[in-house]
């Protein structure tokens, strides 16, 4: 498309056919790394969320039964399913969970209706495993997996007999009268819609989140819990670049995505939808970024010094290469090259998770991550800055169960025993807060050097039960090098299950 000469995106035509080069080698990428999902995966997912559907509207049907609501209340009560995060803004991977909203009428509690009898009714379906009611989060949810893919299903409450299928959740006239719980988990929704609806191009839109996401998870800033970027976050900055860039390539606002969020001011907040936004108090946080859904509300951040300093590193790192994006010599390659741990640190953090068995670890593993803020910045107060790396490593000599992470030192000279008053903090702060409900397992802590970290594709992928086999690699001497059979699989990494957790975490 030219116009006077002019390429519409603004590049004089010799350049505008480079530019273009550039974004279909970078979609081949995205094709090549896997990131579009196969249509089979499409359908899986979209069974899913039809048969959940049909899960709420007999639940609720039910819980009409039981308060003894008149027959014809009965026949007309409905409650829906809205599927929101990556899922609803169309980025998922097959890797990614289904974030879904159940919303239902005004008689249906999400104490015991919904946590009690709708939870049973998914707990019967043959379809249904690992089912945990994550209650004491800021979003409550039910999270399961359905035929295998892992469902986060919070749950509002409107002033409704019956909610319409395709309910409006940006219409003032549906949200009248709700409590506090069932407006945080709309604002989910909302986000998305806003966004959705902000963008000038939906397609370029997802395509710069489904990369960038990509570059954040290669170079280890990706996950809330360990106080990185979420995918809301994500979604958040590339909407707020393609506002301003409504011709873009896609490569071109790759180029700006970096450009934008290396020199950002922070703690200036960014806002997408300005009117929304009016100074009232400082915003929370060092990186605040505000949800587009009204109510001047922020995004949870788990982000602190030492996070901040990497994320900041990184953005700057991919302003650089992407400022001779249009060069020949151009690879797409180094911005989404894993960042290098082993030679960047001397020293780690090792934490090492165990519990009795596979589900009691999910539960423990899921309780001490929403804690790991607090040991971010006790590790700070003692060892200086540190980079919680959110892949998850397994100790496949050992008996129990367990999951392993290594955090990186920035300090060349540490005192290694600094680590025991460490881990009784933590240990403290693990025991005392909140109300885990699962079986306590272990937690040790312990300083290593680069030379002990797993060499290979030791990460686990706790998301699939798939038994595969594949090379472990063992830790201590006596079974160095030792290949195993595994039932992990290998591969890059994936975060924790429980990332999409609002849990608001206070040290
Ligand atoms: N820290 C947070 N602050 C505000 N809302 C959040 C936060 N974390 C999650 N959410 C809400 O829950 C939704 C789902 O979160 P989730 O962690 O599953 O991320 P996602 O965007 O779906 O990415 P992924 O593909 O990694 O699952 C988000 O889109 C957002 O609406
Ligand atoms: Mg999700
Ligand atoms: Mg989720």
């Amino acid at each position: 498309m030219t116009r006077g000469g002019v390429r519409y995106n603004g590049f004089p035509p010799y350049l505008a056919d480079t530019e273009e080069e550039c974004s279909v080698s970078l979609r081949q990428l995205m094709v090549n790394e896997g990131l579009i999902p196969s249509s089979e995966d499409e359908n899986k997912r979209r069974i899913v969320i039809l048969k959940l559907q049909k899960i709420v509207v007999r639940w609720v049907k039910s819980i009409a039964w039981k308060r003894r609501l008149p027959q014809h209340h009965i026949n007309a009560t409905n409650a829906t399913i809205v599927p929101y995060g990556s899922y609803g803004l169309g980025v998922h991977g097959s890797q990614s969970d289904i974030d879904a909203l159940c919303i239902g009428p005004f008689f249906a509690t999400i104490a015991e209706d919904f946590f009690i009898d709708l939870r049973d009714l998914l707990k019967s379906r043959a379809e249904v495993s690992e089912i945990h009611c994550v209650k004491d989060a800021k979003v409550p949810l039910i999270r399961f997996k359905f035929d295998g893919i892992l469902v986060d299903l919070p749950y509002a409450q409107l002033r409704l007999l019956s909610i319409p299928n395709n309910v409006d959740v940006l219409n003032p006239f549906f949200l009248r009268g709700i409590d506090e719980t069932s407006w945080r988990s709309l604002s989910g929704v909302r986000a998305n819609q806003c966004i959705l609806q902000i963008v000038p191009s939906v397609e370029l839109f997802q395509s710069l989140l489904r990369c960038v996401k990509l570059w954040a998870k290669r170079r280890g800033v990706y996950g809330n819990l360990n106080g990185f970027l979420g995918g809301v976050h994500m979604a958040i900055l590339a909407a707020f670049v393609c506002g301003y860039e409504p011709n873009a390539t896609l490569s071109s606002l790759v180029a700006s995505f970096f450009s934008t969020f290396a020199y950002w001011q922070w703690p200036t907040p960014v806002v997408l939808l300005r009117d929304a936004y009016a100074a009232a108090g400082s915003p929370p946080g060092l990186m605040p970024i505000q949800l587009p859904c009204g109510g001047r509300q922020y995004c949870n951040s788990n982000i602190t010094r030492s996070t901040f300093y990497k994320i900041m590193s990184e953005f700057l790192r991919g302003h650089h290469l992407m400022k001779d994006y249009l060069k020949p010599s151009f690879n797409w390659t180094s911005l989404f090259e894993p960042y290098p741990y082993a030679t960047t640190y001397a020293w780690f953090v090792k934490i090492h998770l165990s519990a009795d068995n596979q589900e009691g670890l999910s539960d423990w593993v899921g309780w001490v991550k929403s804690r790991f803020r607090c040991l971010l910045i006790k590790i700070e107060e003692v060892f200086g800055l540190c980079d919680p790396n959110p892949t998850e490593y397994v100790e496949t000599c050992e008996k129990q169960p367990n999951i392993v992470y290594y955090w990186g030192l920035h300090l060349g000279n540490i005192n290694v025993s600094d680590i025991e008053t460490v881990e009784m903090d933590f240990l403290k702060n693990v025991n005392n807060r909140g109300s885990f409900q699962g079986t306590v397992g272990g937690i040790k802590l312990s300083v290593v050097q680069a030379s002990q970290l797993p060499t290979k594709s030791v990460e686990c992928d706790r998301s699939k039960n798939v038994a595969r086999t594949c090379w472990r690699v063992r830790e201590d001497k006596q079974c160095k090098n030792t290949p195993v059979y595994s039932r992990q699989r290998p591969g890059y990494v994936k975060m924790s299950n429980r990332d999409a957790e609002s849990t608001d975490v206070k040290c």
